[in-house]
């Protein structure tokens, strides 16, 4: 007997059939002999129709309040969720996030999970309960509802799974596991058996939004197995667990966007020292996430700083550095949101060289500026005009041999390897 923890994400509770589907689901697991606790979220639009709602009062909304509003899809799908359980004969009990003492800090509308009381849902489970938990939201220290950021039931699901010490936390969402690159954009996108943390992480933080980021990080650091699988088959789906050597053979393995950033760049910025924190230290202080960060070789003692934002911290940001560059002598600032950026990831990329410039070739073959660059160890990013997204998004998939059936389990690509061993990117 093991405890699972099943996540049912906005498309699988998408209407009550669904909601039914997943009640038969649950039931399913607990008959095979598990303890079942499942996370779910709201119905898929509502939180976007929620969000609406706060938009059509006010363009600047308390953010305090904004959570009030937003965490209420949650409390319907689990309501929905558990009478469908007890319809198909099945006992369930639903929690929303302060009834299981999910406690955040008190960043609303990105609120991070510190603590969770597992004793209200194990003593349900012993009474042969399934456990309906809402995602997506918690309480801070004050009382009040925070949310965890969009995509944030995932990381309810993992934290639950993690406080439960779970065998396994399994996503369940509208496609059967991770694959090379978005299936919905790129039909010749591969399924993968297997993905390690690390390589999860990177695509959730380039935009592959199947899992958000921190549930991936805390899976990593309580090292949950964590699947991801459809709520409409039976497919194994696909495993995120530890890295081992046979995933290195893989050059890329997959390939992300994320349309929603937004650049902005100051021109003329004095280069002498200190500039830089006085521009992002009042953006960390208002809780904005800055992304990629370009500063050019300064010309004439001046030199132009640019760097990406969230869509949703755009208009904010400004503000801020407006306000940040009043005292500094700046020539200008420029803002553009048509950008997107374009990912490219594999723990392979450690001991290869030359994936840059295959990335870059691949890219200016298709005619696309790259506007900013951005690697890390495992990871290359590129800023171009969001108009070639998905130009772009074909074109990577195409030059790292991902649209070919990926190869089995522990195969190496021999060839691959010998053509690029060498230098790291
Ligand atoms: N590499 C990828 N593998 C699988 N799905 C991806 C990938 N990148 C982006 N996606 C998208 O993630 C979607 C699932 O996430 P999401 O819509 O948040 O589901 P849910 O509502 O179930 O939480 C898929 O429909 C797919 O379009
Ligand atoms: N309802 C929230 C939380 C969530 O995780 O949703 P989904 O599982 O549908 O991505 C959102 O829309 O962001």
């Amino acid at each position: 007997m093991a405890l699972i923890v099943q996540k049912y994400g906005g498309t699988s509770v998408g209407d009550t059939e669904r909601m039914k589907n997943v009640a038969r689901r649950c039931l399913a697991a607990q008959q095979a002999g598990h303890d079942v606790v499942v996370v779910v979220s709201a119905m898929s639009g509502e939180t976007n129709r929620l969000l609406k709602l706060v938009a059509q009062i006010t363009d600047r909304p308390d953010e305090r309040e904004q959570d009030v509003v937003v965490a209420t899809g949650e409390q319907v799908s689990i309501g929905l969720v558990a009478m469908a359980i007890q319809a198909q004969g099945g006992k369930a009990t639903s929690f929303l996030g302060h009834q299981v003492r999910i406690v955040t800090d008190s960043t609303f509308s990105k609120a991070r999970i510190k603590s969770i009381d597992a004793q209200p849902i194990r003593q349900a489970l012993s009474k042969g309960h399934i456990v309906v938990v809402a995602g997506f939201q918690g309480v801070d220290e004050e009382g009040s509802v925070t949310t965890l950021g969009r995509g944030g039931s995932d990381t309810t699901a993992v934290a639950v799974a993690a406080a439960l010490s779970a065998d396994a936390c399994e996503i369940y969402t509208d496609v059967d596991g991770v694959y090379t690159t978005d299936p919905n954009m790129v039909p010749a996108a591969r399924k993968l058996e297997r993905i390690a943390y690390e390589e999860m992480l990177e695509l959730a933080s380039v935009g592959a939004k199947v899992l958000q980021i921190r549930s991936v990080e805390f899976a990593m650091k309580y090292k949950v197995p964590l699947w991801v699988k459809s709520s409409f088959t039976q497919d194994p789906g696909t495993l995120v667990c530890e890295e081992d050597k046979s995933m290195e053979d893989v050059l890329v393995r997959g390939v992300a966007y994320d349309r929603n950033e937004a650049k902005i760049t100051i021109c003329g910025v004095p280069d002498v020292p200190g500039v830089a924190a006085k521009i992002f230290g009042p953006l960390d202080e208002k809780h904005i996430v800055v992304d990629l960060i370009v500063q050019n070789q300064s010309r004439e003692g001046r030199t132009d700083l640019t760097f990406t934002v969230g869509k949703s911290d755009f208009l904010k940001a400004q503000e801020v550095v407006r306000e940040a560059v009043k005292d500094i002598p700046v020539s200008g600032i420029e803002t553009d949101d048509n950008v997107a950026k374009v990912s490219i990831v594999g723990v392979g990329m450690r001991n290869h060289s030359g994936v840059a410039a295959r990335m870059f070739t691949a890219l200016s073959a298709e005619g696309i500026n790259i506007q900013m660059i951005s690697t890390s160890e495992i990871k290359v990013s590129c800023v171009v005009h969001s108009k070639y997204t998905e130009l772009a998004v074909r074109a990577l998939h195409t030059a790292f041999g991902l649209d070919q059936p990926l190869p089995p389990e522990g195969a190496t690509t021999v060839s691959e390897t010998a053509a690029l061993k060498g230098e790291k990117v």
